[in-house]
C-alpha cells in the first residue's frame, strides 16, 4: 500500500474510532483509520454483531450492527481512509509529526494520532477439545445467527458471550446446551436469569473432552465431575471462552501504561507528544469501559488533538446542529 499522509490517524475501527474520525471531520482535519481486523466495528462486530445493546445514549435497544453501520455512515463525512487488515508497529516522533509504520511496512505520516486500540488484537481462547474443527461445526464467533436454525448447538463457557449466544440461539435453535467448568457465572446476573428459565440445558462443572464426526461435527463428549461421560448430540459448538488480547507493539512505544492500558489525562493526552488516547484502551481514576464512556473520550481527544496539531485552534469545536 502507498504511505499514506493525514491530520490524524486513528489506530483501531472500534466504536471509539469510527466516532474520532466523524469528529476529526467535523474538525475539518484529514483522517486515516487502521485497523488490523479487515471489518470495521472492533469488539461488537467480531463478538456480538446480533446482540441489542440497551445503554447507548439515544437508542433505548440497538442491535450491535446497525450500531456500527450508523457510526460507519456518521464517519463517512469525513471522508476517512480505512487502511483494513493491518496493524500498527512502530511510531517516531518528528518536529512537527508523528510516523506510524504499519505490519506490511506502509507509512502514515500524521500531525498527531490517536490510539483507540480497545483491548488490542484479540484472538480467541483455544478450546483443546476443538483443535482442528473450527469450520467443521466448530465457531468462535457467532456474527449471524440463521446458520444455527433447527441445529443442536453446544455453547462452552460462562461468560457475557456464552449467554447472550445461549439466549439469542434458543429460540431457533433446535436445542441449545451451556457447558461450564465452574457452577458460577461470570455473566451479567440478567442474561443467567434468563437462559436459567429458557429451555437452554446448562451443564456445571464440566468440560468438553472429544468432538466427533464424520468430517462435520455430530456428537460432543462432555466429562461432568463425578459423573459418568455425556454424549451430547450436535451439529455447532461455540467455544466462547474468552480472549486472549494483546497490545503488540504499542506496548514498546513508551507509553505510560496501567495494567495493559494506556494512562491519559483529562484531555485523552497520554505521555507522549501528539500522542492521544480513548475508549477501551485507556486508564485514569475512575474508569469505566463501555461504548457511551468511548464516545465522549473520543470527542475530547480529537478536540484537543485539534489544538496539538494547530496551536491558533479551539478546543470547543462549537456545536453541530444546523437549520
Ligand atoms: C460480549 C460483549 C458485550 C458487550 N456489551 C456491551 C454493551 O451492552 N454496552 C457497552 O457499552 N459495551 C459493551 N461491551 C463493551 C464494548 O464493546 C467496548 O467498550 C467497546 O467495543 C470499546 O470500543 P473501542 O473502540 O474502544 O475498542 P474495540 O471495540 O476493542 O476496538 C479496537 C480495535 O482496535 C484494533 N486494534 C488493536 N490493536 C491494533 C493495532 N496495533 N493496529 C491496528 N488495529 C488495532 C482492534 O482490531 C479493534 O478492532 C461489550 C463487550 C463484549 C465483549
Amino acid at each position: 500500500m502507498d504511505d499514506v499522509t493525514t491530520d490524524l490517524l486513528i489506530i483501531g475501527a472500534g466504536p471509539t474510532g469510527l466516532y474520532s474520525a466523524y469528529y476529526a471531520g467535523f474538525r475539518g482535519m484529514s483522517v486515516a483509520v487502521v485497523d488490523s481486523l479487515p471489518e470495521l466495528g472492533g469488539q461488537i462486530t467480531a463478538m456480538y454483531p446480533e446482540k441489542a445493546i440497551l445503554d447507548v445514549a439515544g437508542f433505548p435497544s440497538v442491535k450491535g450492527r446497525d450500531l456500527v453501520e450508523g457510526l460507519v455512515e456518521q464517519a463517512a463525512s469525513a471522508d476517512p481512509t480505512y487502511v483494513l487488515d493491518r496493524t500498527a508497529t512502530t511510531l517516531e516522533h518528528g518536529d512537527d509529526h508523528v510516523v506510524v509504520t504499519l505490519d506490511d511496512g506502509t507509512r502514515v505520516t500524521a500531525g498527531a494520532v490517536l490510539i483507540t486500540s480497545g483491548i488490542g488484537k484479540f484472538s480467541p481462547r483455544p478450546l483443546p477439545a476443538g483443535d482442528g474443527w473450527v469450520g467443521r461445526g466448530m465457531e468462535f464467533f457467532v456474527p449471524s445467527f440463521a446458520p444455527y436454525a433447527g441445529k443442536d448447538v453446544v455453547i462452552v463457557g460462562g461468560g457475557d458471550s456464552a449467554f447472550d449466544w445461549a439466549e439469542h440461539l434458543e429460540p431457533i435453535a433446535a436445542s441449545v446446551a451451556l457447558v461450564h467448568r465452574r457452577d458460577a457465572f461470570r455473566a451479567h446476573e440478567r442474561t443467567v436469569a434468563k437462559v436459567k428459565a429458557s429451555s437452554v440445558e446448562i451443564i456445571t462443572s464440566a468440560q468438553v473432552t472429544e468432538l466427533r464426526g464424520d468430517g462435520h461435527l455430530e456428537q460432543v463428549v462432555v466429562a461432568v465431575d463425578g459423573e459418568e461421560p455425556r454424549t451430547l448430540e450436535a451439529q455447532a459448538l461455540v467455544a466462547a471462552l474468552g480472549f486472549v488480547a494483546d497490545l503488540g507493539a504499542i506496548q514498546q512505544w513508551g507509553l505510560e501504561t496501567s495494567k495493559r492500558h494506556v494512562v491519559v489525562d483529562s484531555a485523552m493526552r497520554t505521555n507522549l507528544p501528539r500522542v492521544f488516547a480513548a475508549g477501551d484502551i485507556t486508564d485514569y481514576p475512575g474508569k469505566v469501559r463501555l461504548i457511551a464512556v468511548g464516545f465522549g473520550e473520543a470527542a475530547t481527544a480529537v478536540n484537543n488533538a485539534a489544538v496539538a496539531i494547530d496551536p491558533t485552534a479551539h478546543v470547543f469545536p462549537g456545536h453541530s446542529s444546523e437549520g
